[in-house]
Order: structure tokens, then C-alpha cells, then sequence
């Protein structure tokens, strides 16, 4: 299977925004997840999107790395429409993302996990997959991924002996390994200690600051903590953006977090 090709980049100027969602919605049945959310990231922006249990974030991050269509709204991806666009043509445009639910592959080495991710990613890259020359292209890149997340002592190691926070990092290197130019994260926090999250933060605090990074989080000090807007959601719509401490200071948010917004 040949390696992640990038297609000719769509019309797009110095400054102008990486991903433009313009009144995204996805309604499931009776449920309105996503509900008129807008979203503009500028090139080396962080942007988080915190919010309850329930709130959207999840399907937003779906309708955003093209795993769910939505049913209202558009969505851009370096000036190019992506709205009925399907995760392989995003990941080619440049689009690096984890996913919640773990992508591993648990009975393979750590290393060979980051080279089926760079070759492609998807589980029917597995069928082809030969173990290959450790000095290969594939492999160097590999290495220098895992390096940038601090596993490489883990290289040769089963994904099944790493802590549930090292394969945290190793979701995030399958991710680097494509090189994207865009990264959505997750809620990659999901599940660590508190060890491993001071871990998660320092890596993800490290990735180069060019790098455009969508993070989606239902932990508010992390979401925050490695930002530089946050977007607060509630049962699918917009509640508000702002800097981080203008969300922290925000008395809805407040409201919300603490768990008495409908008693105010
Ligand atoms: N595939 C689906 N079919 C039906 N309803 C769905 C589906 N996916 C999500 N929902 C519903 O949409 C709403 C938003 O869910 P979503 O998972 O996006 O929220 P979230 O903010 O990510 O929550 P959490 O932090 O718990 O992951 C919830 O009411 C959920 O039950």
C-alpha cells in the first residue's frame, strides 16, 4: 500500500484559517447532538472545545475529522469544502487526528503500530503489512514519532504491555507520523491518572507551536491549561468563546461545571 500522498492544497493564503465549521449540526433520530456550532482556527492555533457529558463535543469532533456527515452546515478544511468529504481525503489533505475509542493494534510491537499508521493507518493496512528493514524510510520516521512523544524505549515492546496513558502517546505519534498539518485530539485525557495526564500535558505542550491543534476535552484545567481559545459547549449548541480565562471566569461555564446550571 503506498504511503499517504498529499493532494494539490485547495486555495489558501498566509493567515487565512485552517478549518472554517459554519453552523455544523448532526441530529441522530430525536437527538440533536451538534447544534449550529461556527469554528474558524487560524494557521498555529490551539482551540479547545470542553463541555459536559452529553454536550456534542464527541460528534463535533466526528462531523470535523469526517467519521459522521452532518446534517446541517458546512465544513473547510484549508479552504476546500470537506463537508461530504470522507476521512481518507482528509487525512491526504493534511488532517492528523486520534480517536476516543483506542485505534491500536494490541498484539503488535509499538513501533510497527507507528509504521501501519504512516503507511495508511487503516486496519486493512494490517493485511499487507510485512515486517519490514529496521533502517527503512518507514521505520525512521517511525522512530523519530515515537521519539517526539517520549516512547522510544518502548519501541520493540507488545502495545498490550504499555499503561493505559503509554498508548495515549502512542495514539498521538500514529497521528504525528503522517506528518499532518492539522491534529485533533480526542479527549485524550480520558482515563489517565493524574501521573499520566502531567505526562499527556508536557507532550502535547512540546508539539511544535506551527502545528494547528484541536483539542476536545471534558477535563476543563487540561482543555485550558494548553490553549489558546476555548469553545464551551452544552446539549449540542454554543455557550461560549473566549481565551481561557475568559471561559474559566465565565459564570455559565461555572454553572455548568459545577453541575447547578438549570437551579441558577
Ligand atoms: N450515534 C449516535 N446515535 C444516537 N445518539 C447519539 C449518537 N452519538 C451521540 N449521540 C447522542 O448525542 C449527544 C451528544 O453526544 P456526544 O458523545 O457527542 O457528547 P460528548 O460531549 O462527547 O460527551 P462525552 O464527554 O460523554 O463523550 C448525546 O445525547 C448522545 O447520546
Amino acid at each position: 500500500m503506498a504511503a499517504a500522498v498529499r493532494t494539490a492544497p485547495g486555495p489558501r493564503g498566509p493567515g487565512a484559517p485552517v478549518l472554517v465549521a459554519d453552523a455544523v449540526g448532526k441530529r441522530f433520530g430525536g437527538v440533536q447532538a451538534v447544534d449550529g456550532i461556527s469554528l474558524t482556527m487560524a494557521p498555529g492555533e490551539r482551540i479547545g472545545v470542553i463541555g459536559p457529558n452529553g454536550a456534542g463535543k464527541t460528534t463535533l469532533f466526528k462531523l470535523l475529522a469526517g467519521d459522521e456527515l452532518p446534517t446541517a452546515g458546512t465544513v473547510e478544511l484549508f479552504g476546500q469544502d470537506v463537508t461530504r468529504v470522507g476521512t481518507a481525503r482528509r487525512a491526504r489533505l493534511g488532517l492528523g487526528r486520534t480517536f476516543q475509542v483506542s485505534n491500536l493494534f494490541r498484539d503488535m510491537t509499538v513501533l510497527d503500530n507507528v509504521r501501519v499508521a504512516a503507511r495508511g493507518g487503516t486496519p486493512r493496512a494490517r493485511v499487507f503489512w510485512r515486517p519490514q528493514r529496521p533502517k527503512d524510510e518507514i521505520s525512521q520516521r517511525a522512530l523519530a514519532s515515537l521519539e517526539s512523544v517520549g516512547l522510544s524505549r518502548r519501541a520493540q515492546d507488545t502495545v498490550a504491555d504499555l499503561s493505559h496513558g503509554e498508548q495515549r502517546q502512542l495514539e498521538i505519534a500514529m497521528a504525528l507520523v503522517t506528518e499532518p498539518e492539522i491534529l485533533l485530539l480526542d479527549e485524550p485525557a480520558a482515563g489517565l491518572s493524574a501521573v499520566e495526564r502531567s505526562t499527556l500535558r508536557r507532550l502535547i505542550e512540546e508539539l511544535p507551536r506551527t502545528l494547528p491543534i484541536l483539542l476536545i476535552e471534558h477535563d476543563m484545567s487540561l482543555a485550558l491549561g494548553l490553549t489558546d481559545r476555548v469553545m464551551c459547549m452544552e446539549n449540542g449548541r454554543h455557550v461560549v468563546t473566549g481565551t481561557p480565562q475568559e471561559v474559566r471566569d465565565n459564570e455559565t461555564v461555572k454553572a455548568i461545571y459545577l453541575g447547578r446550571r438549570d437551579k441558577k
